[in-house]
């Protein structure tokens, strides 16, 4: 049985956990203890109990099972360092890894930082955490995985079929950098100002928020057009980012979006992985970003209460 370790037992992880335990060796590592019996609630069933093989970090350096075939990282992007880090010295540097992150942080780092293979997911799968031992799979969607440099379409492909057969539709793709740039102008429209103003993403269409909505957009659809990323849908230009974004806020209305869920929780939020790479690119290609250094020191104001 192919060996998979779960690296940061929280909704994606948890989700990946139950889906890949019935047909591949799970261990599933976090920092703190939790139960083994772990329950999932499917988006169309009844809530099922199963048992994971849950560990912590000090108990995996203690006594390491046998090396994995893939590390998934499941953290939060701004934890996914580190949490490999907490592993390394019992994992072979050529194991590949998966990293399922939102942003564009941990991808770029980990890529240049770990000498096997690394391949990005990114997830329309929606999961949210019920306590220390349970995990509702909100919304099924779609993973599209692949690597950042196109050498690893293979390994990619192996992914995605395991992904599949348990359950989770995937497909491997030879322009993952794209694809996440893309999650990442749609989630600097939503999820700053519906956590900032503590709303349902669908509250966004009110006119206290739409004016504000299109000025993020603004700003995005220049960067990406400076940083090279093709428009959504083989449109092009602003509309198209335009409607790419008003589409997800219509389909996901009554969502409490992942950063809103972060800051009424008072846990720091993904704006670094999510703002800071389009600030950053802004700012290489002298395109404007007030709207969203704004945003960002709004939420970084928020989060210095936490
Ligand atoms: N949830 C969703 O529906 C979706 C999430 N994503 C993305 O997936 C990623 C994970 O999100 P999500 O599962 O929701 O996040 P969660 O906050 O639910 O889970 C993160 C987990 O990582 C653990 N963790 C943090 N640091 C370490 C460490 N050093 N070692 C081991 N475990 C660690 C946390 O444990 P602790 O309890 O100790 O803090 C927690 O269990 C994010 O980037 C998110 O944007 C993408 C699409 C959908
Ligand atoms: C697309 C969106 C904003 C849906 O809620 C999301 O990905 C998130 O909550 O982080």
């Amino acid at each position: 049985m192919t060996s998979h370790w779960i690296l940061g037992p929280g909704a994606i992880g948890r989700l990946l956990a139950h889906s890949l335990s019935s047909l591949a060796g799970v261990t599933l590592i976090g920092r703190r203890t939790l139960p083994e019996q772990q329950t999932i609630t499917p988006p169309e069933g009844e809530p099922r109990i199963k048992h994971l093989n849950v560990i912590t970090t000090s108990q995996l350096l203690a006594n390491a099972p046998a090396p994995p075939a893939f590390v998934h990282i499941t953290t939060k992007a701004m934890a996914a360092e580190a949490a490999l880090e907490s592993v390394a010295d019992v994992i072979s540097s050529t194991t590949p890894l998966v990293l399922w992150q939102n942003g564009f942080l941990a991808q770029p780092r980990l890529t240049e930082l770990w000498p096997g293979p690394v391949l990005c997911a990114t997830t329309t799968e929606g999961a949210y955490l019920t306590g220390d031992d349970g995990v509702v799979h909100a919304g099924r969607g779609h993973t599209f995985a692949g690597d950042l440099n196109n050498r690893h379409g293979e390994l990619a492909q192996v992914v995605v079929a395991t992904l599949t057969q348990a359950g989770l539709a995937a497909t491997a793709v030879d322009d993952i950098r794209s694809r996440l740039w893309q999650k990442l102008a749609v989630n600097a429209a939503i999820n700053p100002l519906v956590a900032l103003h503590g709303v349902r993403n669908g509250e966004l269409h009110d006119a206290a928020y739409a004016g504000r909505v299109e000025a993020v957009v603004e700003e995005v659809a220049a960067i990406m057009l400076a940083e090279g990323i093709q428009a959504p849908n083989g449109g092009s230009g602003l509309d198209a980012w335009l409607a790419l974004v008003w589409d997800v806020i219509e389909k996901t209305a009554n969502n409490k979006a992942s950063m809103l869920q972060d800051v009424e929780t008072k846990r720091l939020t993904e704006r670094g992985a999510i703002l800071g790479p389009l600030i950053e690119s802004a700012e290489r290609h002298g395109v404007g970003c007030e709207v969203l250094r704004g945003l960002d020191g709004e939420l970084a104001e928020l989060e210095a209460g936490f």
